[in-house]
């Protein structure tokens, strides 16, 4: 029987989709790995239990992270990105950055959430972060121990996806804004990992009838091999002003001269931080 669903859970190659008020475990046609949670699929039902993927729905949106050797896909058909982090343990302002372009080339709204409040080096934190919200991106400031009902007005009629260095509370967010759920993640994780209490894959869960939440594994680094590198500067909200005005059309923002992107630097427009940045990434895609 042809039906169709939704993935909610993905283990890399074993899926669970939510078609109609079942749930199937799911393989897929001839193996293929290359769907995400959020994907909207095509599945036959084998039995009570089981079903297999035979292909995917066009996507409004794939989130997705790519280094020299491999593609990891963090979610399909997300609205709005919870880039969520904390002052302790040390945060990496970097892959805020990252995770703040791989957005903007997804065409998704990004959101910063700043958790752990209730602790004092939050504080210096949220210093460092003033400039982002200066850029215009959302930041909300939360401590998930406490609640997450701060979320809620950004969430609604929104599929979101909750990424993050590993410690800085999604599943604690995921729990407050879920509490039944989240008992079964616990379930699911336990027997998968043997008692470790960290995601080790994504999971959506339905806040209401037209708002959706996915929790994915922490991260540690946001690969961006597959931005071009004549479209990274257009990704950085303050640089977009200076582009086009370089004295070489095809400027990569490094060595040349009159290069319009670095002189907005000299005059205090582009951090110098977020300069370097660029040009890492630059030199990285001109060389891949
Ligand atoms: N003080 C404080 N601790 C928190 C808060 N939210 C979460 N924590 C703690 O931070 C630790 C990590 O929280 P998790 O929710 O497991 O973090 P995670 O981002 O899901 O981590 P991974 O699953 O490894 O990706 C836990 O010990 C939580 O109790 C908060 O608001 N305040
Ligand atoms: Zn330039």
């Amino acid at each position: 029987m042809k039906q169709t669903g939704q993935i909610v859970r993905s283990y890399g190659r074993r899926f669970i989709v939510e078609s109609g008020e079942h749930t199937y475990d799911c393989t897929s046609r001839g193996k293929r790995v290359d769907y995400a949670c959020g994907d909207r699929v095509d599945i036959t039902v084998l039995n009570d239990k089981q079903a297999v993927i035979e292909a995917q729905q066009p996507r409004q949106s794939l989130l997705y992270r790519q280094d020299d050797w491999r593609t990891k896909l963090i979610a399909a058909n997300v609205t709005r990105i919870f880039f969520v982090t904390a002052a302790v343990p040390s945060p990496s302002e970097e892959l805020l950055n990252r995770c703040l372009l791989a957005a903007e080339a997804a065409d998704i709204d990004p959101v910063i959430v700043v958790n752990k409040s209730d602790l004092p080096e939050t504080a210096a934190w949220l210093d460092k972060l003033q400039p982002y919200q200066q850029l215009g991106y959302k930041l909300v400031t939360i401590s998930a121990k406490q609640g997450a009902e701060a979320l809620l007005p950004l969430l609604q009629g929104q599929t979101s996806v909750l990424v993050g260095q590993s410690g800085m509370g999604k599943s604690t967010i995921t729990n407050a804004l879920l509490p039944d759920a989240a008992a079964r993640v616990g379930e699911i994780s336990t027997a998968l990992d043997a008692g470790r209490h960290t995601t080790t894959h994504a999971a959506l869960y339905h806040l209401d009838a037209d708002s959706q939440l996915i929790d994915s594994p922490g991260l540690q680094e946001f690969g961006l091999s597959h931005i071009g590198a004549t479209e990274l500067a257009g990704l950085f909200p303050e640089m977009r002003d200076f582009i086009g005005h370089c004295r070489f059309h095809n400027c990569t923002h490094r060595q040349e001269p009159d290069c319009a992107i670095k002189q907005a630097s000299k005059d205090g427009h582009v951090r110098p931080m977020r300069l370097e940045l660029l040009q890492k990434l630059t030199n990285r895609a001109l060389n891949a």
